[in-house]
């Protein structure tokens, strides 16, 4: 029994590509089944979480999404009626300096992978579970630190400025949790390994680190979103020594220049990788959003 296994969920590994990482976890309500899916009601939502790791950390995986699903299943205000299921989306990695691969290693295990892979990867599992589950826009879609970015690059990719993968639906609102945002300025604060994760993932070139960029993303959120809620719930910790506030700053300020007033949180506890590994703060965002988005 892999850790996986959360009492009272079904849980299954499913793969929408060749790559070992293009794979997505899924955890559903003991008693669902396809038919009882159909007529889920409108205001039930997929809760998907896109894990973070700078683009390339082999540690961080689809499990980092374990503990907060451990705790959204336990929570009296996030009934099975509100929530269709969870999902935990992989995507190809970017080489790690700590964590070399053999030359040997399968072209299907290699972590060789370069920006626009990563958000290809995210939008095409996207498309895979909208394609299985018939998701629609009724998800709530996660992002921890570099997933924050991919969360936010899945908005973006539906305008012609980014356009990295066909068109999914949007979410009905996302949550970007120690998020990276504008990565010319959080170079410019930290250097070092920022710089490092970002040359190797994005080259070398501003203009680009800017484009790919939430917080300077050439289009306008809330025209590319459409219709919709788009609620926007941009959350940091003060403990966290890898992602500063100014990430979260910057994000919301350009959020509403575009005309969306995100929900800002920058009162979290805990250290970066701590917020998912210990995970009630993650349950307790999304029920915050699943609440938002079920006001009449
Ligand atoms: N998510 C981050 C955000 C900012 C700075 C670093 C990270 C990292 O994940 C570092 C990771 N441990 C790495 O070595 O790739």
């Amino acid at each position: 029994m892999s850790s996986a296994h959360i009492p009272g969920l079904n849980y299954t590994s499913l793969q929408y590509g060749d790559h070992t990482l293009q794979r997505v976890a899924v955890w559903q309500f003991d008693d669902d089944d396809d038919t009882q899916e159909a007529h889920a009601p409108a205001s039930a939502y997929w809760i998907i979480f896109v894990h973070g790791g700078a683009w390339r950390d082999p540690r961080n995986t689809v499990d980092d999404f374990v503990p907060p699903v451990q705790h959204m299943a336990a929570r009296a205000d996030l009934p099975k009626s509100a929530i269709r299921g969870f999902a935990s989306l992989d995507y190809r990695l970017s080489p790690h300096p700590q964590f070399p691969q053999d030359p040997s290693t399968p072209a299907k295990e290699l972590h060789n992978a370069r920006h626009p892979d990563h958000i290809r990867d995210v939008v095409s599992a996207l498309r895979f579970l909208d394609g299985k589950y018939g998701i629609g826009n009724n998800y709530v879609l996660i992002g921890h630190s570099a997933g924050g970015a991919l969360a936010h690059q899945v908005v973006m990719n539906s305008d012609a400025s980014c356009g990295w993968a066909p068109a999914v639906p949007l979410p009905a609102a996302l949550i970007s949790i120690s998020g990276i945002h504008d990565l010319r300025g959080m170079v410019a604060r930290h250097g070092g390994i920022y710089e490092e994760f970002t040359t190797g993932v994005f080259g070398p070139d501003k203009q680009v680190w800017d484009a790919v960029s939430p917080a300077t993303f050439a289009g306008n959120f809330k025209d590319v979103w459409g219709d919709g809620p788009r609620l926007v719930i941009l959350a940091n910790s003060a403990e966290d020594t890898l992602i500063d506030m100014p990430e979260l700053d910057v994000m919301e300020a350009r959020l509403i220049a575009d005309g969306i007033t995100p929900i800002a949180i920058r009162d979290l506890s805990l250290e970066h990788d701590d917020i998912w590994r210990e995970g009630t703060q993650v349950a307790a965002l999304v029920a915050k959003a699943v609440a938002k988005l079920q006001q009449p």
